[in-house]
């Protein structure tokens, strides 16, 4: 398959399961949305796809990239395939926006450093991501939503060449934005996908439901499901895994879903 395969991802913390024998797969060309409670590892699974892993973590399974094992790769090589857009990546507050996505270029950087097609690729992932603007500001004086874009443009500039196989792992990509900025960058999403594996977590079942090809329901670290949005997506799983009451209907640009509590 071209895309991602997930096999048997575990990752735990003093014995304690965060990721719990997960096996799911994203082909590319397909927007593969991760969806689950607080705290259902999420991010963890993102986490360790990408190579990171909580401090005294063991982490066993594996990863493949179109066939090919990720997780024995060197990691510079695996910095070039995936990109990984966390909610809150450790931002340099002095940093500009520019030089923050210069950085995603460094996976790519041969003996002699930066070149003019580095600077080409920084400039046009700027503009992409919507941050053009914002490339000479400082990270910290940038908003919860603009420093999101520019995070979306670092992923960018790290992405290898047309044609490579890579994947693009996106923790709440519309966490911080505004409606228009959402719809922005499902739009830019979607294209990305076009030739690689797009995985992106995300708390609105609904967005979910109207912007990704499938879906992954996770709780306590295992994949509950995995499939076609209205086959994962049901009233009967949300209740279960959720506790909440679901009224989904087919809405004329997507879904719609109401919830309430099960007691109300
Ligand atoms: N460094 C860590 N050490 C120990 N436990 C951790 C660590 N990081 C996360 N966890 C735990 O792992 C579990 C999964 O966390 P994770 O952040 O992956 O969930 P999530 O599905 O992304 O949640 P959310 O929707 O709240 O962002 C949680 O119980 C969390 O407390």
């Amino acid at each position: 398959m071209r895309g991602l395969a997930v096999e048997r991802l575990a990752v735990a913390v003093r014995g304690r399961m965060l990721v719990d024998d997960a096996s799911w797969t994203a082909p590319a060309g397909q927007i593969t949305a991760l969806v689950g409670p607080n705290g259902a590892g999420k991010s963890t699974m993102l986490r360790a796809i990408a190579g990171v892993v909580p401090e005294r973590a063991s982490r066993s399974g594996g990863v493949l990239l179109d066939g090919e094992r990720l997780d024995t790769m060197p990691a510079r090589e695996r910095a070039r395939r995936i990109a990984l857009v966390e909610q809150s990546t450790d931002a340099v507050p002095q940093l500009t926006a520019r030089d923050a996505v210069r950085l995603g270029r460094t996976p790519h950087h041969r003996i002699l450093g930066f070149s003019l097609g580095d600077e080409a690729r920084v400039e046009a992932a700027l503009a992409d991501a919507g941050a053009g603007p914002l490339a000479d500001r400082q990270l910290g004086e940038l908003s919860g939503g603009e420093l999101q874009r520019v995070h979306l443009a670092r992923a960018l500039a790290q992405r290898p060449a047309a044609g490579e196989p890579s994947a693009l792992l996106l923790d709440e990509p519309t966490n911080h934005l505004d409606v228009a900025w959402q719809l922005e960058l499902l739009a830019l999403v979607r294209r990305l996908a076009d030739d690689r594996a797009v995985v992106m977590t995300v708390h609105d079942l609904a967005l979910a439901a109207t912007h990704a090809d499938r879906v992954v329901l996770v709780d306590g670290g295992r994949v509950v499901a995995e499939g076609s949005p209205d086959a994962v997506l049901t009233a009967d799983r949300i209740r279960s895994v959720y506790g909440v009451e679901a009224t989904i209907d087919a809405a004329p640009d997507g879904v719609a879903i109401r919830y309430r509590r099960m007691d109300a």
